[in-house]
């Protein structure tokens, strides 16, 4: 198989260097070769070991100082900066990787760079035509389904993401370690948001079941949002998650529900 790109993506915090991280180690101790880039120019603490680094080129606090932006606007410029200058540092960066290979890209949390705005979508058609597979690995933290509003959300921010990049998706509940029974999230991989709607209480936002249940609607009838689960505590997990992305990178859709288990029975 031809190397490919892993784009990590989602809100902030939902667990994408520790994916990454997590990732990286599985598949040291299979024997098997992933890179991860850092393109995240607000990164503080990096756990993983490192193939290449966006604040090689470009830093949040950088631009923070010396163009006194706050941290979103110096972010976005951080953005706008890796795209006016991608043919001279990520084509770079990118060069000599074996066809076995799997690139991560570990992206910043900031979404609205998934959904509205132009220069990661631009960096997505570069590297598209530089010949590489793209799949983009979409987190979001299963603590989301305590919330049945915030998880509806989240879900409308996936959907957005799917339909900005148009690249072939795996969504991700992470953190599933918390839940001691995890038959909790059955309901949540295949969401019927319109069914979840109906069943939310709260009287606060109860002033608002009308936008839900509008926005529950266009997710139930545009139904692209499914999610695998995460549980870094086991390599199981991990092992079937990498599966899931190896196979939607090979054939362009992230609907095959089978897992590495079923493949070795
Ligand atoms: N229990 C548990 N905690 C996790 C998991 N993934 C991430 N965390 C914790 O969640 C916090 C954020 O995780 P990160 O991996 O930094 O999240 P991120 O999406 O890279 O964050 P940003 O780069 O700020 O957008 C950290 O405190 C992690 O330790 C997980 O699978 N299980």
């Amino acid at each position: 198989m031809a190397p490919y790109v892993q784009l990590v993506i989602g809100p902030a915090g939902c667990g994408k260097s520790t994916y990454c991280n997590s990732i990286q180690q599985h598949c040291q101790s299979i024997g098997r070769s992933v890179h991860v880039i850092n393109l995240d120019p607000a990164a503080e603490e990096i756990a993983y070991q490192l193939s290449a680094d966006v604040r090689e080129l470009i830093s949040v606090s950088n631009v923070m100082e010396e163009m006194k932006l706050g941290p979103n606007g110096a972010l976005l410029f951080c953005m706008e900066y890796l795209e006016y200058c991608i043919d001279d540092w990520l084509s770079e960066v990118l060069q000599g990787y074996d066809d076995d290979e799997c690139v991560l890209f570990d992206c910043p949390g900031q979404i609205e760079l998934y959904s509205n705005h132009s220069a990661f979508r631009n960096i997505v058609e570069s590297l598209h035509a530089w010949g590489w597979r793209l799949v983009a690995v979409y987190m979001l933290d299963s603590q989301f389904i305590t919330d049945g509003f915030k998880f509806i959300a989240g879900c409308l921010q996936c959907q957005s993401a799917m339909m900005s990049l148009e690249l072939p998706h795996v969504n991700v509940l992470s953190k599933v370690d918390g839940f001691v029974d995890k038959s909790v999230l059955d309901l949540f991989l295949k969401p019927e948001h319109m069914f979840l709607a109906h069943n939310l209480q709260d009287p606060v936002c109860g002033r608002f079941s009308n936008l839900t249940r509008a926005v529950s609607g266009l997710l139930d009838d545009y139904s692209m949002v499914f999610f695998h689960t995460l549980d870094i505590s086991d390599e199981q997990s991990l092992a079937d998650l990498l599966y899931t992305v190896d196979n939607t990178v090979q054939f362009g859709e992230s609907t095959d529900v089978r897992t590495s288990r079923d493949v070795e029975s």
